[in-house]
Formats: C-alpha cells, structure tokens, sequence
C-alpha cells in the first residue's frame, strides 16, 4: 500500500498509509478503535477506492479494481462477522472454490464429463484445506451446528479455496475463548507455513499479534505511527503512548 488516503464526508480515515507486506510474513495491523484498520483492509480488497495512492501485489496494480477481480488476483479475505451460516462445511468452501472453477455453470449444471472431474477436483482440495485448518471430522457437517471457533475457521478455509497469495483476515480470534484462540493461532501459523501466503492481520488479542506478527504497523487516527518488529513497535515510545500503554502491560503480567 502506498500513499494511500480515504476520506469519508469530513473525516480522513487514512491519511497517506503505506506499508509493505513482506512475502510469506504475518504483517499485523494494529491501533485503537477508529484508527483506521477496517478501511485499510477495505481498500486492500477492493471494497473501498481511495481518494489517492495505490495498492499493488506485486507489480499488479490493484488500485480501483472490483472485489471479485482482486480476489482472482490472489487476495482473498475473512470478515469480522461470520457470514457462513447456511449448508455444510464442504458446500461453504466449495463455493469459495467457485471462482476457479473453469468448466462454467452450464456444463456443471449438465453434469459433463469435464465438469464433473473438475468438480471432484476441487472437493478433494476443499477437503485437503478443511484439513489443514482442523475441520476436516466436520467436513460434511452443517455449519449451523459447529462451534462458534469452527465457524469462524470456516471462514478461513473459505478464504483458503481461492488458493490466495495474500490472505486478509480481520479478528479471526474475535469472540472466541481462549482455548479456540490458541487453536486458531496454530492454524494460521501452520497455513503460512504450508501454503507459503502472506498474512495480513487486523487483531485485537496484542498476545496473538506478538506471537504470530513477524512485522506491525501501527495506526493511530488514519496515520501510520509506528512499524516494526512486535518487540520494536511495543517499545515504541509513540505507540505505548497512543495505544500499547494497558495492552503491553497486560501482556507483560500474563
Ligand atoms: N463508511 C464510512 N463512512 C463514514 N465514516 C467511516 C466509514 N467507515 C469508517 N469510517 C470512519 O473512519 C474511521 C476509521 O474507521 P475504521 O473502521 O477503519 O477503524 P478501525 O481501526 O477498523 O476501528 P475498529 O478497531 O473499531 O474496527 C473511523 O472514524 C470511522 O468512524
């Protein structure tokens, strides 16, 4: 993200935020409420066009372009609230899968043969990627009976069967309990190893950004105030100040 600036009626809810996603890293972003992290992550997935600056994956430019186009592109995302609720694990991520599927609706529909292979295809991936994120016993369960910690790895592995290159994911431990932040801690960090993503993290829980964060940004009224490694930014004088002040201490204590 570079010089990117996003302005609502008056307010200026990023004021020329650039960072860099190092390949393969967990960057975190991090800041009070307000700072600015929700709209950062809107504008990284197409959902929010800045007033100015630029995003680019790579040498592809991303800026303006639709939602849809830039998760083809390799950016997929999870949202704050859990928007899976209807038919099981398997018809969740297969519709997660359906943006790579190449045989189209109608063959699909018609059940030729092409399709047919292809659609078995991308269950074994989905069941493949399931796995990886520790819903493979629930595969065929409704995701209306799951656990709220299951549910919202549904949303991960959904994100997951777009086979991205950068992976959003905005307070995945949100409302969770601490047994089923630990677990979804060592999924992320098993994802990031196995698949080779990088991750951007929008977090809360200060313990899960320093544990899984190779790099912080910090945001403090739509500015970047601070960046670095977790045990830098904690340090940092501005952002003790502005945000880290309660949290570091808390975790300091624990
Ligand atoms: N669609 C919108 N219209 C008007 N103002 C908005 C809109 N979206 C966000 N804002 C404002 O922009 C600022 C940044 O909000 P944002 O949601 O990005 O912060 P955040 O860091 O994600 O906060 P939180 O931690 O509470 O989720 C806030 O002042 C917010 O009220």
């Amino acid at each position: 993200m570079r010089d990117v600036t996003v302005r609502f009626a008056g307010l200026t809810a990023l004021d020329t935020v650039s960072f860099t996603v190092a390949p393969g890293s967990v960057h975190a972003l991090i800041g009070p409420n307000g700072a600015g992290k929700s709209t950062c992550f809107n504008v990284l997935s197409g959902l929010c066009r800045p007033a100015a600056g630029r995003v680019l994956l790579g040498d592809t430019e991303l800026t303006g372009r639709p939602p849809h186009r830039i998760a083809a592109l390799g950016v997929a995302r999870t949202f704050q609230n859990i928007v899976t609720t209807a038919g099981t694990v398997a018809d969740n991520l297969m519709l997660g899968r359906h943006a790579l599927s190449r045989a189209g609706f109608t063959a699909s529909a018609l059940g030729l043969p092409r399709a047919r292979r292809e659609q078995r295809e991308h269950l074994a991936r989905a069941r493949e990627i399931a796995e990886l994120v520790g819903l493979g016993a629930h595969f065929d369960a409704p995701v209306a009976l799951l656990s709220y910690g299951d549910r919202k790895r549904v949303e991960l592995a959904r994100a997951l069967c777009l086979e991205p290159r950068v992976l959003l994911l905005d307070e995945p431990v949100a409302g969770m309990n601490g047994a089923e932040r630990a677990r979804t801690a060592e999924v992320v960090g098993t994802v990031r190893e196995q698949l080779g993503l990088s991750v951007v993290l929008v977090e809360h829980d200060m313990g899960l950004v320093m544990r899984l964060a190779d790099e912080v940004t910090v945001l403090d009224f739509g500015r970047p105030i601070a960046h670095g490694t977790p045990d830098e930014v904690r340090r940092h004088p501005e952002v003790l100040r502005a945000y880290l002040g309660t949290g570091a201490d808390e975790e300091d204590a624990a």
